[in-house]
């Protein structure tokens, strides 16, 4: 059976969205699929890797009765693991709901919690919650009692100094002298599933620019690779930026690969504002092809 599905990125990080009202008997087993950069879902004619596949698939329940409309957000990773929030995706997600019921204000229902979003245009703020540095929130090893600030772990290269935070995910956050001097596959697997980080972290770097904000790379658990944009790791630069006393602007511009992103701060909660787009739609079967088992 096939099932539609819209896609939609957020400066660069892309997800496939599917209403969950369609039935997907395997989650995991259709993200691996549609997200996969030679083989995932594609715009008729799309040659390159960037057109190809996606960063997660949402699947979306909306919920017009309410006002504001709700969502609840559930992201499968291409890995098939699925994560808290999405700080990207959650934009994504308010769009794709704006767009079917009219509603500039949106309440996303993620497992990190209930946020609310506003869309003007295909501009969306989300609420990203109350970011934490705490051993357990984050979680570091549970024979850690001190928040990990601006500290070595056995796994980064001598020098790289990372902050533990959690801004919905994990996020380990080094503040390196220019993002782009980075190896990101040669150093962040390795962070990434450091003993630290008992449920891994995605590895975020960041670098001072001359007009004050960040230049931002993030290599993300679940895609196990580096992404052209992360919400969640934006808010991370922002919040470790101020508490290392990098910056005290909000809000902090924060420059991904594939755009700019604005993390403000409202009472100690943090705000993500960036733009959205919605690339394409299309069919893709809702059960991947059965793997061909090779004979002997
Ligand atoms: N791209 C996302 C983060 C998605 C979750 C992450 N890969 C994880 O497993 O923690 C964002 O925009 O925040």
């Amino acid at each position: 059976m096939s099932i539609e599905y819209e896609k939609f990125h957020g400066t660069g990080n892309d997800f496939v969205v599917v209403d969950a009202d369609e039935y997907v008997p395997d989650r995991a087993a259709f993200a691996r699929k549609v997200c996969d950069r030679h083989d995932g879902v594609s715009v008729a004619g799309g040659s390159t890797d960037e057109s190809v596949g996606a960063d997660g698939t949402l699947f979306l329940a909306l919920e017009p009765q309410f006002s504001p409309p709700r969502v609840v957000m559930t992201l499968v990773q291409p890995d098939g693991s699925t994560a808290a929030m999405c700080g990207n995706g959650a934009r994504c997600a308010a769009k794709w709901a704006a767009e079917r019921t009219g509603a500039d204000a949106i309440m996303l229902d993620t497992q990190a919690g209930t946020r609310r979003a506003e869309i003007r245009g295909d501009e969306v703020t989300i609420e990203m919650g109350e970011p934490s540095f705490a051993p357990g929130d984050v979680p570091l090893a549970s024979d850690r009692e001190d928040p990990l600030i601006d500290a070595d772990v056995a796994e980064a290269p001598e020098g790289m100094e990372l902050t533990a935070v959690n801004t919905g995910v994990p996020h380990a956050v080094a503040f390196v002298e220019d993002v782009d001097d980075v190896d990101l596959d040669a150093v962040a697997p390795a962070i990434r599933h450091a003993d630290v980080f008992p449920e891994g972290a995605n590895v975020t770097f960041a670098s001072e620019r001359a007009d004050g904000g960040f230049d931002q790379r993030t290599f993300e658990r679940g895609v196990e690779g580096e992404t052209r944009s992360c919400g969640t790791g934006a808010v991370a630069i922002g919040v470790a930026a101020r508490r290392l006393g990098r910056t005290d602007e909000d809000p902090v511009s924060v420059f991904p690969p594939g755009g700019e992103l604005e993390v403000g701060f409202r009472n100690g909660r943090a705000t993500l504002t960036g733009p959205t787009e919605r690339e394409f739609e299309g069919e893709v079967a809702s059960t991947p092809e059965p793997r061909r088992v090779s004979e002997a």
